[in-house]
């Protein structure tokens, strides 16, 4: 049934109504987008909407998630949205799956059965797998995301007449590349030539936090340092790939003194080493070691037994900086400061958390790993004479901490359900991506929301097109385990992939292999690819890619290529051919420079992707320009989160009086 008036007065019909009430939603994610687009569903007239959300409620939800309050902490997202909102609208049908999009069971056949599927997430990843589901299902997609003031709301799908010819089709969530903002840090910066409080917090968390708490057999950079001095030392050696004794805690040291060892180590030894590399220092201001008693002051910081003052208490492994009384998240701590919540964090991790070490990751919600690396990031940056930063703003830095704007959430949300309503109406001509780019745009247009037609499908497109991407790779060095997780699951975004060629290799994954297979497929991963079966995974040979799950195809032409520069390219890979940024990372975290501002250069991590506007570069003092067209907006880093079509292409759908093409209407029988 077509609604027969044009659209927005089509709107309010009660046909419409009655399509709202009847149409089946899927919503993925109850977060921050979630709970706002769930209300208004509700409160427009859906009544059958699913909700799946993998996550429980945090404290620091609570700001903006509106419809969670302090006692859900803890509880399921997706429940406590659906049973908030069941209070808007008692008769609405909402059911709930606390529980991950990519699980099997959220299959082709389960999105199938929904009219639309609409996305408030926040990692690409599951954006991805949501986008190969919606495709292979045939459902609509609306995708949305938000970073601070920004946000978008796009549209994506296929639509076949009645005939079953294809009649109106938009690009895909991965048509376009997205440019991604994940930041990376080349090793040596972080560990010998640091000159920004990113990169401080960086060499803190990733480097020394994960050295001494997290997973012993995991070696980062500092290992491979001291681990070379020491082989060195014994027997001229280089490493042999084992972690450096240096950061062992001995069997009977005590907590503290092994702390202050480390800081003797990182802080002052490591730094007069590092002196020693003269030609680091040509072009650069040189370093300077801190030693631990000129740092705690007058010595009357620590007791005669070299115990803190203040940290007399059983450590609890809650908080160093209540232990020692020091307070004020937003001021920056001395030196003894530092100094002494470094030590106490150390302490109260070995004798508070002692499950805890050899297994943390770094988490912004816990207070005592925010506490470590706000310390030790900033005794690093007085080693290099760098800015110190709050603990505030660190764990902004350190967490990819964007803060969310309640209102660009609810526009968003909002925009969402009109995109809906529109395709239930069935006037998939005016659909519209919508942008939210006020502050980057021209102010004189004073233009909030910025609408543009969807783009066009690319058939370059790895996931709804025909591409075959050109993996460069070292095909020697590099083992299967590497191509399956970094390549495939990382950059690709597969779940399960299964990989073959026409020589015989196979790698399978997934359910409904029986454990001799998941045995023979498990022992070819440590193998270099260029030894794999059937001649090996070598220059030239196409691999065909695929993830059942996703019903997600790719063939993948092998190119070998040696030498990389571990700078430019430190994932030691790159992915070519229509493919999503692969998310390649030196050291893979980031942060902004001002966490107060909210489009500083914040990076993502696992959970937050954020991609660029590739538009014209943003011109000096382009507030002054005259004109600055829709068509062109003038963004260097509106970062959205997600679904941003590269605005190019479709910024230039916009004819020069303003008129906005639909979607691609499909010749009859194309
Ligand atoms: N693969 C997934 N399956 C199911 N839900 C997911 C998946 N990935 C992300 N989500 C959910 O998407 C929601 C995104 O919401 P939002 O961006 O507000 O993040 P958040 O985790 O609530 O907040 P923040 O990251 O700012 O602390 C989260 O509730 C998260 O649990
Ligand atoms: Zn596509």
């Amino acid at each position: 049934m077509t609604l027969s008036s044009r659209w927005p007065s089509v709107a309010t019909s009660s046909q419409l109504k009655e399509k709202m009430r009847n149409a089946k939603v899927l919503c993925v994610g109850a977060g921050g987008i979630g709970c706002e687009l769930l209300k208004t569903l509700v409160l427009t007239g859906f009544e059958d909407i699913t909700v799946i959300d993998m996550d429980t409620i945090e404290t620091s939800n609570l700001n903006r998630q509106f419809l969670f309050r302090k006692h859900h902490v803890g509880t399921s997202k997706a429940r406590v949205a659906a049973d908030a909102v069941r209070v808007f609208r008692p008769n609405a049908n909402i059911t709930v799956y606390q529980g991950n999009v990519k699980e099997s069971r959220f299959d082709k056949t389960f999105f199938g059965g929904f009219a639309l599927v609409l996305n408030g997430l926040d990692n690409v990843e599951a954006r991805r797998h949501v986008n190969r589901l919606c495709l292979s299902a045939g459902v609509p997609l609306i995708e949305s995301g938000t970073e601070g003031y920004l946000g978008q709301v796009t549209v994506h799908y296929r639509l076949k007449n009645e005939a079953g010819e294809m009649q109106y089709a938009t690009e895909c969530f991965e048509c376009a590349p997205k440019q991604s903002r994940t930041k990376t840090y080349p090793v040596c910066t972080i560990r010998n030539t640091p000159d920004k409080p990113i990169h401080c917090i960086v060499w803190a968390k990733e480097l020394l936090f994960a050295r001494l708490f997290g997973r012993p057999d995991v070696m980062t950079d500092l290992d491979e340092a001291a681990a070379k001095e020491e082989g060195a030392d014994a027997n001229g050696d280089a490493a042999d790939g084992h972690n450096a004794t240096a950061f062992l805690r001995g069997p009977d040291e005590p907590a503290e003194a092994y702390a202050r060892r480390i800081f003797c180590r990182v802080f002052d030894e490591d730094i007069v080493k590092v002196l020693s590399m003269e030609e680091l220092w040509e072009a650069r201001e040189k370093p300077k070691p801190l030693q631990l008693a000129r740092c705690l002051g007058d010595g009357g910081s620590a007791d005669q037994n070299g115990a803190l003052q203040g940290a007399h208490q059983a450590a609890t492994g809650e908080s160093a900086c209540k232990a020692l009384g020091i307070t004020g998240a937003y001021r920056i701590w001395s030196l003894a400061e530092c100094a002494k919540v470094l030590i106490e964090s150390i302490r109260q991790y070995l004798e508070g958390r002692p499950a805890e070490v050899g297994e943390a990751v770094f988490d912004k919600e816990d207070d005592l790993a925010v506490e470590f690396v706000t310390a030790a990031a900033n005794l690093r940056a007085a080693n290099y004479n760098i800015p110190q930063q709050s603990l505030f703003v660190t764990k902004g830095m350190a967490g990819n901490i964007i803060h969310a704007i309640a209102t660009t959430n609810a526009v968003v949300g909002g925009l969402i359900v009109v995109e809906a309503m529109k395709l239930l109406a069935s006037k998939p001509e005016n659909s519209r991506a919508t942008f939210i780019l006020k502050h980057v745009t021209n102010p004189k247009a004073k233009r909030l929301l910025n609408a543009i037609a969807p783009g066009e499908p690319s058939p370059k497109c790895a996931a709804c097109g025909t591409a075959r991407l050109e993996l460069l790779i070292d095909t020697s060095k590099t083992c299967l385990d590497d191509l399956v997780n970094k390549v495939l699951k990382k950059s690709l975004s597969l779940v399960e992939p299964t990989v073959r060629t026409d020589a015989g290799f196979e790698y399978e994954e997934g359910e409904g292999l029986d454990e001799d297979e998941v045995a023979v497929n498990k022992a070819k991963l440590p193998l270099p690819l260029d030894q794999q079966a059937g001649g090996g995974l070598k220059h030239s040979t196409v691999m065909y890619v695929e993830d059942q799950v996703q019903e997600f195809h790719v063939q993948v032409e092998i190119c070998h290529k040696n030498d990389w520069d571990e700078e430019q390219d430190p994932e030691g890979f790159r992915i070519g051919g229509s493919v999503p940024q692969a998310a390649a990372k030196a050291v893979d975290t980031a942060g902004s420079s001002d966490a107060a501002s909210p489009s500083a250069g914040i990076q993502s991590d696992d959970d937050d992707d954020l991609v660029i506007i590739n538009g014209p570069a943003a011109k000096e003092g382009h507030e002054d320009d005259d004109v600055v067209s829709i068509g062109e907006p003038e963004v260097s880093q509106a970062a959205v989160v997600g679904t941003l079509p590269q605005a190019e292409g479709n910024l230039s759908k916009r004819s020069a009086d303003g008129d906005i093409d639909g979607p691609r209407k499909r010749q009859r029988g194309a």
